[in-house]
C-alpha cells in the first residue's frame, strides 16, 4: 500500500481527495495537514510545528499538496529545514512563482525527492494542452491570434488560473508568442492573452481560441465536478512514485497511456 499525506486537508480539494482515498485499494490515507492542524487517524486534530509535520511525514510515500501559496511554502520550508527523507510529491497548488518552483526543483535534486508540478490533475486538460500545442503550430504561422479565457468559482484566490498559465506557457514552448495577462491597450502581434472570470461555483473552465480573419477554432475543457481533479491526483500520485528519484516533472512528461 502506498501511504499518502494530504496537505490542504480541510480544503475543497483536500476533502474530495480524502473521499476517493478511502475507496482506493492501492493508496492509504496516512494523515493530513491544514493551516493550523495535523490530522492523524485515531487522534484528536492538533496544532503543529514544522518539525512535528516532518516527523509525521516520516512514514509517508507520497505527499499531495492542494493548499495555497502560503501552505505550499510552509511544507517546502519544513521539508528543507528538517531534512525529510526521499519522498514523492504531487503539487496541485497553483499560483507558485518561478522562484518557488525552482526552490522545489533544487530540493528534489538535493534530497532525492520525486516531484510532479500538476496545476491541473484532470486528464482532459492534459489532452487539451497537447491538442492546443498542435493547433498552435499550424494556425499561428497562418496568422491566427491565440487567446485563453478561463472561469472559476468566486472563492478562487489566484488569477489567472494555474491551468490557463500552464496552457499558455506550453503553447509558447511551440510557437514564438509572449504571454500577456494584463492587456489594457491594443493587442500586440506576438501576444497570447490570458483572461479570467470569477463568479458563482464554477469548477473550472478553460478555452483556447484560435482567431483568424475568416474563421475561428477553439478547444475547451469544462470540469463538471471536483471529482475529476481528485481522481487524476490519485492516478498521478501512483505515477510519480514510479519515476526516477531526485527529479522534477511537469504534466507534459506524463503519458496518458501510462495512467490507464
Ligand atoms: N491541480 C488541480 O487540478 C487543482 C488545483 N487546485 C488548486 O488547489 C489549491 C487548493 O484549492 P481548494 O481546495 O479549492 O482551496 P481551499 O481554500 O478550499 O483549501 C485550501 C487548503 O489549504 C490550507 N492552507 C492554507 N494556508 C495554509 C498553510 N499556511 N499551511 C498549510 N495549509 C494551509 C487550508 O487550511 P485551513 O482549512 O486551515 O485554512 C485549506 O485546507 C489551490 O491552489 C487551487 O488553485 C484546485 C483544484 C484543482
Ligand atoms: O481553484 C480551483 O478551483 C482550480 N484551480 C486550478 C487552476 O488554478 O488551474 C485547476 C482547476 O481549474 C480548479
Amino acid at each position: 500500500m502506498t501511504k499518502v499525506w494530504l496537505h490542504g486537508y480541510h480544503g475543497r480539494m483536500g476533502q474530495e481527495i480524502l473521499h476517493l482515498l478511502e475507496e482506493d485499494s492501492h493508496l492509504k490515507f496516512l494523515g493530513g495537514s491544514s493551516r493550523n492542524q495535523l490530522i492523524l487517524p485515531g487522534r484528536e486534530p492538533n496544532g503543529y510545528s514544522p518539525n512535528d509535520l516532518v516527523e509525521s511525514l516520516g512514514e509517508t510515500d507520497v505527499i499531495i499538496d492542494f493548499s495555497n501559496i502560503a501552505g505550499n511554502q510552509a511544507i517546502f520550508k519544513a521539508c528543507k529545514t528538517h531534512k525529510l527523507e526521499p519522498k514523492a510529491f504531487v503539487i496541485g497548488t497553483t499560483g507558485l512563482d518561478r522562484g518557488a518552483r525552482n526552490a522545489w526543483k533544487d530540493l528534489c535534486r538535493e534530497a532525492g525527492h520525486r516531484l510532479l508540478f500538476a496545476p491541473n490533475t484532470s486528464l482532459g486538460v492534459l489532452l487539451t494542452m497537447k491538442m492546443s500545442q498542435q493547433m498552435a503550430q499550424v494556425l499561428s504561422p497562418m496568422g491566427f491570434d491565440i487567446e485563453i479565457i478561463e472561469s472559476h468559482h468566486r472563492n478562487k484566490v489566484d488569477s489567472p488560473s494555474g491551468t490557463a498559465m500552464f496552457l499558455a506557457d506550453r503553447i509558447c514552448d511551440k510557437v514564438d508568442l509572449k504571454v500577456s495577462t494584463h492587456r489594457t491597450g491594443k493587442r500586440e502581434a506576438n501576444e497570447l492573452g490570458v483572461f479570467a472570470l470569477r463568479g458563482g461555483s464554477v469548477f473550472g473552465e478553460h478555452e483556447v481560441r484560435f482567431m483568424g480573419d475568416h474563421e475561428e477554432l477553439a478547444i475547451s475543457h469544462r470540469a463538471l465536478s471536483r471529482t475529476l481533479f481528485a481522481k487524476g491526483a490519485l492516478l498521478l500520485a501512483k505515477w510519480i512514485q514510479k519515476q526516477k528519484p531526485g527529479q522534477h516533472y511537469g504534466l507534459p512528461d506524463v503519458d496518458l497511456n501510462d495512467l490507464a
